[in-house]
């Protein structure tokens, strides 16, 4: 075919597939720009245009008017629950699994701590090398505090490791998602491998949350944790997520025992007893601006489920692997996301050179994407808005730019 007879035909794709999709009102949940291709959830997700409206009355009437007073009569103190169950939803677990606040890497250090308290015998904390900064420093200065090693192996090494050494390991600490490539990794097995070596599992679901059917509660994770700021759309510096499996809530001894886990917070004991259930994972003042603002940008998945956006999900990440095949792969432009449906997520990962010129010019074209050193540059197809045509548009304009 000529290259105009292929652009055509996958014209024509993206037209039907976005004429079938049933999902396709999801889109007027989020102020977009009309002209522009918004491929940047990897980082932060656009706005839901419900937040405005709740934040303005938020701050005027539950702080302005409510003050103090508004921590119970406007449910402030029982948000990071309330918070978590939303967020729960959408990660498979049920209610009292969940509470939101902090960052992602504090939650990160809370769990790994109590993780590797729960398996006290066991010296090693096992990870894959493809770690996040943040996981990977976090990983090392709880080896460090604990006096424990960290051993590092390729993904796909885990599932041997923990069978050859796994009588050593206290904590298998991994990604569901790579933030680099995008791959989706197989949280069931590893944590049905883990288990089978009597491990205890941590899961970052930073890059997962919101995009892919995880169901920790089906899988028995037992710690997961996770930003709400990427495809959650919580916003800027949104509070982060931490599940406890039913199972460990009552033996939790996290590391930072703060005011607001405590069993009785008002008694002002000076002995720390902490909460019963998943309000033992609260540590200190919740930052409640943002945690309301998180609270109503959820409303973007009401009425659908996690399972009906997986599919939208690997239907968008689907198309642009058809795109790239037709129109990346005679440029020489490799696809770093692995093709197998079921290991893809939210972003697809492009490999190239000047990726960072690349990226430089799409934006002055109206595509906004991302890249990470030292080659990738990434395509954050939100399974709430985006569109077959834009995943067109997307390839199309990388081939131009590349061209
Ligand atoms: C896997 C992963 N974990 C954690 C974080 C972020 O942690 P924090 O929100 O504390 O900066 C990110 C992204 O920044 C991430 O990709
Ligand atoms: N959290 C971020 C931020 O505050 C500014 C810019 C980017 C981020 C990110 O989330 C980076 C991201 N975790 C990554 O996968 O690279």
């Amino acid at each position: 075919m000529q290259d105009t007879q292929v652009a055509g035909a996958l014209a024509t794709t993206a037209a039907e597939l976005d004429a079938q999709d049933e999902l396709a009102f999801l889109r007027r949940r989020f102020h977009l720009p009309d002209e522009e291709v918004y491929c940047e959830s990897t980082c932060l997700g656009p706005l839901p245009v419900n937040v405005p409206q709740e934040m303005a009355r938020t701050v005027a009437q539950e702080w302005g008017r409510g003050l103090l007073s508004s921590w119970w009569e406007a449910g402030w103190w029982d948000a990071p629950r309330r918070v978590g169950d939303k967020v729960g939803r959408l990660v498979g677990a049920a209610p009292g699994r969940t509470v939101v606040g902090d960052s992602t890497t504090v939650q990160l250090f809370n769990a790994l701590v109590a993780a590797a308290r729960l398996r006290p015998e066991r010296r090693t904390l096992l990870a894959p090398t493809t770690q996040f900064t943040t996981v990977r420093y976090i990983t090392d200065s709880v080896a460090r505090l604990l006096g424990l090693r960290v051993r590092r192996v390729a993904p796909a090494e885990l599932s041997a490791a923990l069978g050859a050494e796994g009588d050593d390991v206290a904590v298998l600490v991994h990604e569901a998602v790579d933030f680099r490539t995008g791959e989706a990794h197989d949280l069931a097995g590893l944590t049905r491998a883990a288990h089978a070596a009597g491990v205890v599992c941590l899961w970052d679901l930073s890059h997962g949350a919101g995009v892919l059917p995880v169901g920790l509660d089906v899988h028995d994770v037992d710690f997961a944790v996770g930003c709400t700021y990427k495809y959650l759309c919580g916003g800027p510096g949104a509070p982060a997520f931490l599940y406890v499996n039913a199972r460990h809530q009552d033996a939790v001894d996290q590391p930072l025992p703060g005011w607001t886990g405590h069993a009785e917070p008002f008694a002002m004991r000076d002995v720390y007893h902490p909460a019963e259930g998943i309000d033992r994972g609260r540590i200190g003042t919740p930052s409640i601006l943002s945690m309301i603002a998180l609270e109503h940008a959820l409303d973007a998945y009401e009425g659908v489920t996690i399972e009906q956006i997986g599919a939208r999900g690997r239907s968008l990440t689907g198309f642009f692997l058809t795109c790239a095949d037709e129109l990346l792969t005679p440029q020489g432009v490799g696809v770093a996301t692995p093709r197998e449906p079921q290991s893809r997520a939210g972003h697809m990962a492009v490999r190239h050179p000047d990726a960072e010129d690349i990226i430089g010019r799409l934006r002055k074209r109206g595509v906004y994407a991302d890249r990470r050193p030292p080659d990738l540059m990434r395509f954050g197809l939100h399974p709430l808005f985006c569109t077959h045509r834009e995943v067109l548009r997307v390839v199309t304009e990388i081939t131009e730019v590349i061209a």
